[in-house]
């Protein structure tokens, strides 16, 4: 038998699980080009479709989505009768908009393979008011969306009937916690049926996750599936812990650099990888309007595709921002931490973090971006010499930071910077508001940068 080149796949293809999955998601499986299973869709596929609660902690990238997705179709193809237009049987919730439309198009060719079940996308930016006309007229059986929106619309909705719902799943769990979303998951969770499966998932797990687990799941198994050091074989119970909290392909680096030096090497770096695919993450929104603002008038760097993406962008400038990142082979991406989780974006060589996160949670799903499903890539965090406790903190945590080289080329660019930067009132402003921006971050984190 052929065996398999890719070294983040197991050698158990999707045929061969047991208990089998149906001939129309095989088909659909085949269709996407996915035969061989990855270690954590080999853990959990069958456990979910044996009618088992799990809580599931594995590396960024290394295919959560299908291992959710597959088992869901599954259960949901088993449950019984003719579906009713606003019978609810499953739900899946994201922590963001842009994660939870991935998931529902990733969920499309496996859903069509149930015909009589219609799946909605439920995010903010849209108006309510839509959404639930969309559902009143059409119906709706799985729900995919994020907890603010979905909350919004059960207590809207009293045609909603969820009393058959026989599965929920908790993607990016530690997330939609921590973005204070504790009172909506409750009251969605409280609205279910007991008798049902959850899936919980996380690339990061913390001590809400583990609360979480306790009120929502029924015994769950548990499971954590780590980039091995060694052997890429997988076995079926590849519950194991292994070396890394970051894919085994991802080079892990640190520049020490203070503050005022930073920009000189942000632009001395992006002026030596040009032809990358790159994402720069800073610490607020406005940092990135000013950023998406001064890199562009750099004639360095004029031949490069620059996108900024935050929060308090519209929806649909989000949207556009993302799409037009993912169709380039290279280019930059200017963002927060809105873009930090779960996003699958083809291709993406070198995550830079400009700004260095609160949480070293979001540091491993920023450098996520990269590396996925056993690709190479490489990361940079910018560190000021009082942050040195970062890099032993992140070793503990098993994320093996290399100190990288200083570049003495970076002052050339300064006086280039300094001119883009002052060249108007518009941008002067931008830059004055990302200065109050970071002061206001700073005292409301109490921060010095370094985790608590
Ligand atoms: N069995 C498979 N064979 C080939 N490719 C796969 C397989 N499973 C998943 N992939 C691909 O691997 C990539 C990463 O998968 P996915 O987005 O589900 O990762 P993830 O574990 O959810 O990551 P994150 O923690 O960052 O959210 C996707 O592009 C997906 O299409």
């Amino acid at each position: 038998m052929e065996s398999n080149p890719n070294k983040a796949l197991t050698e158990t293809r999707f045929s061969d699980l047991k208990p089998p999955l149906s001939e129309p998601v095989l088909e659909a499986l085949a269709e996407a080009g996915f035969e061989f299973c990855t270690p954590v869709q080999v853990a959990t596929i069958p456990l979910l479709c044996s009618y088992k609660d799990v809580a599931v902690d594995a590396a960024t990238g290394s295919g959560k989505t299908l291992a959710f997705v597959v088992p869901l179709v599954e259960i949901l193809r088993r449950a019984s009768s003719a579906r009713k237009p606003h019978q609810i049987m499953g739900m899946i919730i994201s922590p963001t908009r842009e994660l939870s439309a991935q998931i529902y198009h990733v969920a499309q060719p496996f859903i069509s393979t149930l015909p009589d079940v219609k799946s909605m996308l439920l995010v903010g930016g849209v108006e309510v008011k839509a959404d639930v006309k969309k559902i009143e007229e059409e119906g709706a059986n799985l729900l995919i969306g994020t907890p603010g929106r979905l909350y919004d619309i059960m207590e809207r909705m009293d045609v909603l009937d969820f009393r058959n719902l026989v599965i929920l799943v908790l993607d990016e769990a530690d997330r939609l916690l921590d973005m204070g979303f504790q009172k909506q998951i409750s009251y969605i969770i409280s609205r279910l049926p007991k008798l049902r499966r959850t899936g919980l998932f996380s690339a990061t797990q913390t001590e809400a996750v583990e609360e979480l687990s306790k009120a929502g799941l029924r015994n769950p198994v548990r499971i954590e599936v780590r980039a091995e050091s060694k052997s890429h074989h997988a076995s079926a119970s590849s519950q194991q812990l292994a070396s890394s909290k970051t894919p085994l392909g991802l080079h892990l680096e640190y520049l020490e650099c203070e503050s005022d030096k930073k920009p000189s090497q942000l632009v001395d770096l992006l002026i030596k990888n040009k032809s990358k695919k790159i994402i720069i993450y800073f610490m607020t929104c406005a940092c990135v309007d000013y950023w998406g603002v001064v890199l562009p008038r750099l004639a360095v760097l004029k031949s490069l595709s620059l996108i900024p993406l935050h929060g308090k962008m519209k929806q649909t400038a989000r949207e556009k921002a993302l799409a037009s990142f993912t169709s380039l082979s290279s280019g930059i991406l200017l963002c927060t931490d809105v873009a930090a989780r779960g996003l699958d974006i083809p291709g993406v060589d070198c995550i830079v973090q400009y700004d260095p996160p609160q949480d070293p949670n979001v540091f491993i799903h920023r450098v996520g971006r990269t590396a996925r499903l056993g690709r190479q890539g490489s990361s940079i965090v910018f560190l000021s010499p009082k942050e040195e406790a970062y890099v032993e903190f992140l070793r503990i945590r098993r994320v093996p930071l290399q100190e990288r080289k200083w570049s003495d080329d970076a002052s050339d660019v300064v006086p280039e910077i300094r001119s883009a930067a002052k060249k108007d009132r518009d941008v002067m402003e931008k830059g004055l508001r990302a200065f109050v921006s970071y002061i206001r971050a700073y005292k409301e984190h109490h921060c010095s940068y370094i985790f608590r």
